[in-house]
């Protein structure tokens, strides 16, 4: 009589199939060893959540706490303790980057004005790096806590935005460049200028010659209601003097690098925002499309021949 073999049935198809080979065992025992495996990692991160969460009980992370000692995490759990205190320190970092962030508002601060705030914070141990913090910079929450921040209507007011630069060229007329990188989604200036209806906007736009060219901004406000930022002349009224930058930001379709947001604030104002769509480098021209399709902007109703 012959070996005895082993079979083994599919339990899904009920049939009968030959003893698996050597090669086969060993599939079957690392399957079941690497189950084993992530049970056992499972075991352990769960041994390790609640063991971070009762240090977190007793030593809450909080902007000025001090870091637990190894003492306490020991305590907490032996089997963790140095776990316990990187992620208590990891998430005390966290928390601190995002007061910075919010500190600074939705524009992108200098590395001296981070530093300088971050020594004023009296920190003794965990302290953000200000060069890596603007390395990491990124816009912050939504694109309305953005427009609502105090920072950027303070901007809107003073018309001091920072880093854009007037340049002139032959072909457009003047246009405004860069002098800093901007992130995608960050606020770079407005469209500052006499907030009117639209109609009293095409009034005013009859009588101006477009030589100069053309500085109407005709949008929708977020009530629906039709309305013109009248920029024609030079400077306005509140800022004698001064030329703002979004009545000079020039027009491409390809290149476009800016969008404009209408955003109605709370005193009912309106104002036009840019905000970038892409990363801006420094001495990039800033550009926008100005919508000849879309019947929200100026371009439709106004014969723009270069477009
Ligand atoms: C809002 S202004 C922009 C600033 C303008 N370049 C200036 O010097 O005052 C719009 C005018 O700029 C000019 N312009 C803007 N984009 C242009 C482009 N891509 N090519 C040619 N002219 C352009 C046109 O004369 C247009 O009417």
């Amino acid at each position: 009589m012959g070996p005895k073999r082993d079979f083994f049935i599919s339990s899904a198809s009920g049939r009968i199939h030959n003893p698996p080979n050597d090669l086969q065992r060993l599939h079957i025992s690392i399957a079941r060893s690497a189950a084993q495996q992530k049970a056992e990692t499972t075991d352990l991160q769960m041994d390790l959540e609640a063991a971070y969460n009762r240090l977190v009980e007793r030593r809450p992370v909080t902007l000025e706490g001090e870091a637990p000692d190894m003492a306490l995490c020991t305590d907490i759990s032996p089997n963790f303790q140095r776990r316990l205190y990187e992620r208590w320190v990891k998430a005390q970092m966290k928390l601190r980057k995002l007061h910075i962030h919010l500190h600074f508002g939705p524009l992108l601060p200098s590395e001296e004005k981070v530093s300088k705030w971050i020594s004023d914070q009296g920190w003794r141990s965990n302290t953000p790096s200000a060069a890596q913090f603007i390395t990491e910079w990124k816009p912050h929450g939504s694109v309305d806590t953005a427009l609502d921040a105090k920072q950027i209507r303070r901007l809107t007011r003073t018309q001091r935005w920072k880093g854009l630069v007037v340049t002139e060229d032959g072909g457009k007329g003047k246009g405004v460049v860069a002098t800093r990188r901007f992130l995608a989604g960050e606020v770079v200036c407005d469209y500052h200028g006499q907030v009117v209806t639209a109609s009293e906007g095409h009034s005013t736009r009859s009588t101006v010659g477009v030589e100069d060219g053309i500085h109407m901004f005709f949008f929708e406000n977020m009530n629906g209601k039709a309305m013109c930022i009248d920029t024609h002349s030079p400077c306005c009224k509140c800022h004698p003097g001064r030329q703002t930058f979004g009545r000079l930001i020039n027009h491409s379709r390809k290149r476009c690098n800016l969008r404009p947001r209408a955003y109605t604030l709370q005193n009912e104002e309106d104002i036009i925002i840019f905000l970038a769509t892409k990363n801006i480098k420094e001495n990039e021209e800033l550009l926008f499309v100005y919508g000849v399709e879309r019947r929200s902007f100026v371009g439709k109703a106004l014969d723009l021949l270069w477009v």
